[in-house]
Formats: C-alpha cells, structure tokens, sequence
C-alpha cells in the first residue's frame, strides 16, 4: 500500500476531531487511515478493504505498538464505494475512539496505547485526498 500523506507533531487533544476527506479511486484495493503517536504506535489503524489480503468489504481496525500489530477488529458494514467522495472523521478520549462515517455509521475501537493526544496522521493507499480539518 503506497504512502499517501503523513502528517506529525499534530498534538491533537482528546475531544477533538480529524476530518479526513476524499475520493476513493475507482478501482480501489483498499486504503488506510492511521493515527497514533508514530508510525510504529498507531492507536488505530483504520483499512477499509474492497478486495486486499483476501478481504472482500471488510473494515479492518488494529492497533501497533512498537512495530507490533494487535489483534483485529472487522466490520463488515461496509459503507463505502469505489469511486465515491467520502468523509470519515475521528474523535477519541483515553478509553476510546470513535470513527464517525457516511450513513450516521459509527465504529468505536479501543485506545489500547491509552495515548492522551494524537500526534501522526497517515493516509494510505487508493485514496484521493481533498481536506484535512482538525476541529
Ligand atoms: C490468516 C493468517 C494471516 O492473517 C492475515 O495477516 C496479514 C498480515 O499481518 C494481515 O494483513 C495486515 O493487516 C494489518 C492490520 O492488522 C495491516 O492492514 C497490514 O497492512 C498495513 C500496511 C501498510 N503498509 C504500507 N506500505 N507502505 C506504507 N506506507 N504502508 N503495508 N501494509 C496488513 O498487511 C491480514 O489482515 C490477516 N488476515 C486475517 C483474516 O487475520
């Protein structure tokens, strides 16, 4: 999965919210989402997948600590579509975070790293990005 944006030094507090829009390509395998203190502690890595390492509409959530991945989370709600403009937003206290997405759909994940503040955002693989916005 190519390397999209990364952001760091973000310093965003628990109870704010990163607003991440864009296109997903028309022939999107999958993209990523990722947010935590680096790229080796992420406090979510959020993927949704069209058809990636044998997933077929599947969001996958994990954690990584130190290099390391968690145990996964799948939803497979899936609310997105090759092609569309999409928004997802996330917000998070020291417990958990929550991913706001089209269609009033939310999915809450545990903060595993109990991180206070976020400070890396990362967006991967067959997305367009059009807007960041940190509120
Ligand atoms: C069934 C036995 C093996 O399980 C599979 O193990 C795979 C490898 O760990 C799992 O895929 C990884 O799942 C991770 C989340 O748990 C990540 O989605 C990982 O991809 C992240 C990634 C980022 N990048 C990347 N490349 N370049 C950049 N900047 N980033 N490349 N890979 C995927 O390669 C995959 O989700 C997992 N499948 C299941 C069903 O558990």
């Amino acid at each position: 999965m190519e390397c999209g944006l990364v952001a760091t030094h973000l310093n965003i507090q628990a109870g704010e919210c990163i607003k991440v829009k864009g296109k997903i390509l028309p022939e999107a395998k999958g993209f990523a989402v990722n947010v935590g203190k680096d790229r080796s502690n992420l406090v979510l890595h959020f993927n949704p997948r069209f058809d990636s390492h044998g997933d077929v509409n599947v969001i996958v959530c994990n954690s990584m600590e130190d290099g390391m991945w968690g145990t996964e989370e799948r939803e497979t709600d899936f609310p997105f579509q090759q092609g569309d403009k999409t928004e997802i937003c996330i917000s998070f206290d020291t417990a958990e975070l929550t991913v706001k997405l089209a269609g009033d759909k939310e999915i809450v994940f545990p903060n595993r790293l109990g991180l206070e503040n976020i400070e890396y955002l990362a967006v991967e693989g067959d997305f367009a990005i059009k807007a960041i916005k940190f509120s």
